[in-house]
């Protein structure tokens, strides 16, 4: 049974990024190919990803942020790679989320609320004051009245925000870190099974499988927690 995890496949060459797919698809829901790899490799590194790992879904990852005219059009760039999820800035306004969400023609415009690497003291230097609850909250109800079809928040506010948002919205948290394991640059964490106990849909992890010694190894073990 496949672990609602995607595995974030931020390889530093496209040969890494498919043995990763290969060695993780059979155990997880999906593979994700951000910025390190589709900057590097384009639409090749999904079409490799996918032939690597039949059957996974896909979770492109390029955290648009642009006026909307410009979001749309590059929405459009990407659509024919029909991704599950494609990722926009949620502080990019209702407007951009909307062009994104109508330039998609399958899939879920997935908005990034507030990023999990960010720290308290690091919203307020950027003019986000207080918790962060609270911006995650306002960005999550903006960008789901935009059209957004999924979200990204960290573990720490996903029961917030489906309080907010209802059980359809998809909700998917990075910043997942095994018991003991290093956070890394991630600020607002927590473990799998808090997680998903909170109310996530989707984990987003990548060190802790792609740093691993046998990461086919590390992300079966992951899954076996959680499926049981
Ligand atoms: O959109 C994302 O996936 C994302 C949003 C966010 O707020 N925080 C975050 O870490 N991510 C991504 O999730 C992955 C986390 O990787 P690890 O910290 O190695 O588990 C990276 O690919 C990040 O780009």
């Amino acid at each position: 049974m496949r672990a609602p995890i995607a595995v974030a496949l931020d390889a530093p060459d496209l040969a890494t990024a498919v043995s990763w797919a290969a060695a993780a698809g059979p155990h997880v829901q999906c593979l994700k190919v951000g910025l390190e790899t589709y900057l590097r490799d384009g639409r090749a590194a999904v079409e490799a990803v996918r032939a690597a790992a039949p059957g996974v879904e896909l979770f492109l990852d390029l955290k648009l942020h642009d006026i909307p005219n410009t979001v749309a059009g590059a929405v459009r760039s990407v659509a024919a790679l029909a991704p599950d999820y494609l990722t926009v800035h949620a502080s990019g306004g209702a407007a951009m989320v909307r062009a994104a969400a109508e330039a998609l023609p399958s899939g879920r415009v997935t908005a990034v609320t507030v990023l999990t690497s960010l720290s308290e003291g690091e919203l307020a230097q950027v003019g986000l004051a207080g918790p962060p609850i609270d911006a995650v909250r306002r960005l999550a109800v903006l960008a789901v009245g935009a059209g957004a079809g999924a979200l990204v928040c960290s573990p720490q506010e996903v029961a917030a925000v489906r309080a907010e948002v209802g059980p359809d919205v998809v909700l998917i948290t990075p910043g997942v870190r095994p018991a003991g394991a290093d956070a890394g640059d991630q600020a607002r964490v927590a473990t799998p099974e808090q997680a998903l106990a909170d109310g996530a849909d989707l984990l987003v992890l990548g060190r802790p499988v792609t740093a691993a010694a046998d990461p086919g190894a590390a992300a079966a073990a992951l899954a076996a927690a959680l499926t049981g």
